[in-house]
């Protein structure tokens, strides 16, 4: 395990500023997880923690060493890239084998440390075939098993399984919960996959623009965001915001009201027509038309018909709505 401590850490490429006054601390064994949209500078800070890259100003420390100067071979982390980054020319043994080799260790110890990968990711049956013998997840699993092998006290995971289709990536996800759960190994892990971020994380880090927005649990993020761009960050379908003249509340520009939270009515404060609905099987979707603010979603239980055009009216309860301000500050209500 290791204590990571980030402080003022600022990168620039160039003139372009991707990694802004980060301060971040995860303690030994946390599993952090990194969202924010394309470009905000997720990949970038793996990349300065890994030792791939140099920062521009601040510290990373590692267990109360700051390692700015160490280079990447010498931080003791493993990171797991979205492409697999395998040689193609080696075996999956080879593969795995490889680092532990320039590490010095022994065959004995070698072989020992591969038998229980191999044992933890079903991998056996694979290790004398080439990365181009094996299917996305088998790559997958390898490069998992890669990182693994090293025994790192950290694991940086970028984007690891954006290439498996649905089910495999369930499947891995359950394996990468697993795999913390034993090792208890700290891990940060970057991915544009909300069920990823929401299920695996201890805590959430949520990035714009090279900055930092909020830190927290899952669900503090969910139930409680600082901000509009959190808030619409988090939950899928995400949350609505309505202009807060349309709804008569005061105190607030903008009112946010998760799709889940809307519910028809026959006196409701939220009027509309249907654009559009979505049979979903165990739910029904409806797009409405409310006039000023975007087009709202409404997320109904259970299967349910609706001609398009007709109005709607739906409400929701107060203590659901969350207040903004214009520049979309969270302002209220206080919780
Ligand atoms: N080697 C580089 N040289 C110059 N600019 C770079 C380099 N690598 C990344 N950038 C820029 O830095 C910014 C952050 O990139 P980064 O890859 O960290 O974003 P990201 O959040 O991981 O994006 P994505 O989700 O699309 O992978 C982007 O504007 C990108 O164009």
């Amino acid at each position: 395990m290791m204590d990571l401590c980030l402080t003022s850490v600022d990168k620039f490429y160039g003139e372009n500023h991707v990694l802004c006054d980060i301060n971040l601390t995860i303690p030994g064994g946390e599993f952090v997880v990194i969202v924010g949209p394309s470009g905000c500078g997720k990949t970038t800070l793996l990349r300065v923690i890994a030792g791939l890259e140099q920062i521009d100003d601040g510290t990373i420390e590692m267990d109360g060493v700051v390692v700015n100067d160490l280079p990447s071979a010498s931080r003791n982390v493993a990171m797991v890239f979205q492409s697999y980054a395998l040689y193609p020319h080696m075996t999956v043994t080879e593969n795995l084998a490889f680092s532990l080799e320039l590490e010095g260790l022994t065959r004995v110890e070698i072989s020992d440390r591969i038998d229980e990968v191999f044992r933890m990711l079903s991998l056996a049956e694979y290790g004398d075939r080439k990365p181009s013998e094996l299917s996305g997840g088998q790559r997958q699993r390898v490069a998992l098993g890669r990182a693994l092998v090293r025994k790192p006290k950290l694991f940086l995971f970028d984007e690891p399984l954006s290439n498996l289709d649905a089910a495999l990536r369930m499947n891995t996800r359950i394996e990468i919960a697993n795999i913390h759960r034993t090792l208890g190994t700290s891990i940060l892990y970057v991915t544009h996959d909300q069920t990823e971020a929401m299920t695996l994380a201890d805590r959430i880090v949520v990035m714009r623009r090279g900055r930092i927005e909020q830190v927290g649990s899952p669900l503090e993020l969910y139930n409680d965001p600082v901000n509009q761009f959190v808030a619409g960050f988090l939950g899928s379908p995400a949350m609505n915001f309505i202009d807060s003249d349309l709804l008569s509340v005061s105190g607030a520009a903008i009112v946010g009201l998760r799709p889940q939270h809307l519910r028809l009515a026959t006196a409701g404060r939220l009027k509309g027509r249907i654009l559009h609905f979505e049979r979903l099987g165990s739910d029904t979707h409806l797009v409405l038309d409310v006039g000023r603010s975007a087009p709202v979603i409404a997320r109904l239980v259970g299967q349910q018909e609706f001609g398009i055009d007709a109005p709607v009216t739906l409400d929701f309860d107060d203590d659901d709505a969350l207040w903004f301000d214009a520049e979309g500050r969270r302002v209220g209500p206080t919780t």
